[in-house]
């Protein structure tokens, strides 16, 4: 495999629970190339939402470490190198779909900002190939969930992360979108991003270039 764009390395991770701690993460590792896409599948509550937070760096592990391009995270990585789909979706319910998905082009400072032009023309460009398009001047809050899960992976994307991470892309989606959503995160992959896709899906996991298993609180 080429250079791991992202690495886990002995990630323990415990939480505490009324019957005494869980260990949900013992020891994981996991290594993800650029331009490559793994799924991880496990049982509800095997810790895959539980990986996804210490890979983004919004979680840190009791022990171990996550590595971005060789160099160990601390704390959350800006979006442009790592963006996040969590399951909670996380939208900006103040501003419309079009600036949630502008957020990241807009915030990026490391280099010349792009123009309002070239913003709204990588903004429709997501929101149509999401099937999403006339929703740009609504709020969050005035379309479904399914959409508001769309609007939240082109934010995801839009500033063309190097890491890509994803909680259940499609588990609010109806039949149509779901194709969608899946070429788009396989363009991803292809573009260069190391793509991590947590899911219950068979059709997201026939996408996966490596599929791996979450349980006992290892990869297999
Ligand atoms: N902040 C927390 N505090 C306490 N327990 C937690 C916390 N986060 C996760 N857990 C526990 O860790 C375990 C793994 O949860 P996680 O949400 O990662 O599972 P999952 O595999 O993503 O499940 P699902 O497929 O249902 O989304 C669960 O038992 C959960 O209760």
């Amino acid at each position: 495999m080429a250079e791991p764009a992202l690495e886990a390395v002995g990630l323990r991770r415990r939480f505490p629970h009324p019957s005494g701690d869980v260990e949900v993460l013992r020891g994981l590792e996991l290594r993800v190339a650029a331009g490559e896409l793994v799924t991880v599948s496990g049982r509800s509550g095997s810790g895959k939402s539980a990986l996804l937070a210490l890979l983004c760096g919004f979680d840190s592990p009791d022990s171990g470490s996550v590595l971005l391009d060789g160099v160990p995270i601390a704390g959350a990585p800006p979006w442009h190198t790592c963006a996040v789909l969590p399951q909670a979706l996380g939208l900006a319910n103040e501003l419309t779909i079009a600036e949630n998905v502008a957020l990241p082009l807009r915030l990026r400072s490391d280099i010349p900002k792009p123009s309002a032009k070239d913003i709204h023309a990588r903004v429709s460009d997501l929101l149509e190939e999401l099937g999403i398009g006339d929703l740009g001047e609504r709020y969050p809050l005035e379309v479904s969930f399914g959409q508001q899960q769309r609007v939240a992976l082109a934010r995801a994307v839009s500033g063309r992360p190097r890491v890509l991470l994803t909680d259940e892309p499609t588990a609010h989606l109806d039949a149509g979108s779901t194709p969608r959503v899946l070429r788009l995160l396989r363009r991803c992959a292809e573009e260069g991003a190391a793509v991590i896709v947590a899911t219950h899906d068979d059709e997201v996991h026939r996408i996966a270039d490596r599929r791996v298993r979450l349980l006992d609180g290892v990869l297999s």
